[in-house]
């Protein structure tokens, strides 16, 4: 099938057409709403799991709200009680029994332990150890003026703590510790029995021995915890305490004890009607104090020591925050009065079930619905696509062909050759013509059969074919007659190539039937521009023609390249 030379259109207009090539413009479209609807789908995802933080968040802030209301109520206490015992170290009160507790302890001062009790059921009992023990003990000292009013002050304080215990039915230890070696404590010690015991275990609780001036020269209220020494083993104790200063002397310290059972009990009130997520109180160092799901002790699902790491990073660089582990959210929020962190830990089952879950994995389900569809509907448009294109392809080439012989049809032949003559004209190059017609030819039918002859059409055609250079066109133009448009051929290689197709086609015998072959002939006509100075293609095709039967005339079998009276 020789090559046709086109017109080449703008460079525009063909990379135009390239991209409008049907099959690429369905995917561009299919990947466009694709995309369009992975991004809705995507910032929707987004937008909920806004929400679901900001739903957290306020989650945790109120829990963290409650638990420092409760918190507030123990900071205030204690500052009550100090503004009570410095008023009390200033003026004592003038009472009998406090004189008395004064005489008493001159008397017990000296022993090895000791306690003052008013007897008066009112009033806590004073503990204390000798003079010998506080003299030994840096930290400690009897050694000064306002020593009796001290002793008062802590009675006072004593029948607070009291009257404060009885009425709350507090379960939390409230305690005055003095430098001079006594103190008060508003439930029984857990420590010993023995007060000496007790005093020491007191005084080297950090809590105490973190308020000197040195440790704490802000004398600001401070949260520690701690393992303590217990008679059931090491236990971890919160404390929250304020050294009590007059006159720019340090006298003692107040403190309230929580075990870590009391520490949930607060945490349990916080939580109240929060079913979602588990909250945990860590102090500074990350050590747990409670927990809200606590199970005998432990939490079910312990942070790992990286996972700690990483919450203590955040903690540093921030008041509140969310951090995201393999299968869980946690929220955390430092603590207003405590030197803490509270934490909240959403599972990633409890976010699937709730709110936000069941819609996220409805919007994912619709995504993955409507992205299947697409792709289906894709495959299925992109099918009938290729099936257009190809039947659109194969009736060009039928418009564009003759059936039989596979050359161009007449009206192609004629429109391509127009083009090139044109193309030929402007660029000084020669165009020719040669008309061929079989000669006898109804004879070839009569004898042999229409089929038969559509075989030497067949075989004629494919002849030329092998003749002809890629850049010309050949055509069937009528029932047994051929056009051959040569651009760039003079009128002296049209000739040429005419008298090779001649000598080609009546040289071979063609196979007819089983066993009968026919020799055929054909008569050629030439014309050229260089002959006649013309590009007009349907004038060089008319005068081709004439010189056809000019050769038909002269016997046939022949190429006619003049006409009859140039001859
Ligand atoms: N088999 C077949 N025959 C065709 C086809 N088209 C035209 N013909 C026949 O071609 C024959 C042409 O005959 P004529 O015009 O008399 O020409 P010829 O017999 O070749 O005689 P000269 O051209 O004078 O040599 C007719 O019998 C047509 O029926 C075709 O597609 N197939």
């Amino acid at each position: 099938m020789p090559h046709v030379t086109r017109v080449e259109n703008p460079r525009w207009l063909n990379s135009l057409s390239r991209y409008s090539n049907p099959g690429r413009v369905v995917n561009v479209c299919f990947f466009i709403v694709l995309l369009f609807s992975t991004l809705l789908t995507w910032r929707e995802v987004a937008v909920l799991e806004d929400a679901y933080i900001s739903s957290q968040r306020n989650t945790l802030e109120n829990v963290a709200h409650e638990l420092n209301n409760q918190l507030q109520v123990n900071i205030d206490r204690l500052t009550f009680y100090r503004n009570g015992m410095q008023a009390a170290l200033a003026t004592p009160l003038a009472f009998d029994g406090l004189q008395n507790a004064e005489s008493q302890f001159q008397q017990k001062r000296e022993q090895h332990q000791w306690s003052i009790s008013l007897n008066n059921q009112r009033m806590l009992p004073v503990y204390g150890v000798s003079d010998t023990f506080v003299e030994e003990t840096t930290l400690l000292s009897r050694d000064y003026p306002l020593l009796n009013n001290e002793l008062s002050a802590t009675l006072e304080v004593g029948y607070l703590l009291h009257l404060s215990t009885t009425l709350r039915r507090t379960t939390q230890q409230m305690l005055y510790v003095s430098r001079a070696g006594f103190y008060i404590t508003s439930n029984a010690l857990d420590r010993s029995n023995d007060v000496v015991e007790q005093y020491y275990s007191l005084v080297t609780s950090p809590w105490f021995v973190e308020q000197s001036q040195h440790s704490n020269p802000g004398r600001a209220m401070r949260w520690l915890s701690w393992m303590a020494d217990t008679p059931n083993g090491d236990m971890r104790r919160v404390a929250l305490a304020l050294p009590v200063d007059y006159q720019h002397y340090w006298y003692g310290v107040l403190a309230i004890e929580f075990s870590l059972q009391q520490m949930k009990q607060l945490l349990t009130v916080a939580t109240q009607g929060e079913e979602d997520g588990e909250f945990r109180l860590y102090d500074k160092k990350m050590n747990l104090l409670a927990s809200s799901m606590t199970n005998n002790g432990t939490t079910p699902s312990p942070l790992s020591a990286q996972e700690k790491a990483q919450l203590a990073q955040a903690f540093e660089q921030d008041t509140r925050g969310g951090l995201r582990f393999t299968t869980r959210y946690v929220n955390w929020e430092k603590m207003r009065n405590f030197d803490g962190v509270l934490v909240r830990i959403h599972h990633l089952d409890e976010g699937v079930r709730g709110d936000f879950g069941t819609i996220s994995v409805a919007l994912g389900l619709v995504w993955t619905l409507f992205t299947s569809m697409l792709i289906v509907s894709w495959v299925v448009i992109r099918r009938m696509v290729r099936n257009m294109s190809t039947l659109q392809a194969s009736l060009q080439w039928q418009a564009w062909h003759d059936g039989l012989t596979r050359l161009y049809n007449r009206s192609t032949l004629f429109d391509l050759a127009g083009e090139a003559a044109k193309q030929c004209e402007e660029q000084g190059r020669p165009l020719s013509v040669i008309q061929l017609d079989l000669d006898f030819f109804k004879s070839i039918n009569d004898r042999f059969g229409h089929q038969a002859g559509d075989r030497v059409l067949n075989h004629v055609a494919g002849m030329i074919g092998s003749q002809i250079r890629q850049e010309d066109l050949a055509g069937r133009v009528g029932g047994e007659e051929f056009c051959i448009v040569l651009p760039g051929a003079t009128w002296v290689d049209a000739c040429a190539m005419a008298e090779r197709i001649r000598a080609r086609i009546n040289n071979r015998e063609i196979l007819i039937g089983k066993s009968a072959t026919l020799r055929i002939s054909a008569s050629l006509g030439v014309s050229s521009s260089d002959d006649k100075g013309l590009y007009d293609i349907e004038y060089l095709q008319s005068i081709a023609d004439n010189r056809l039967y000019l050769a038909k005339q002269k016997g046939r079998n022949r190429v006619c390249c003049q006409d009859e009276d140039s001859q």
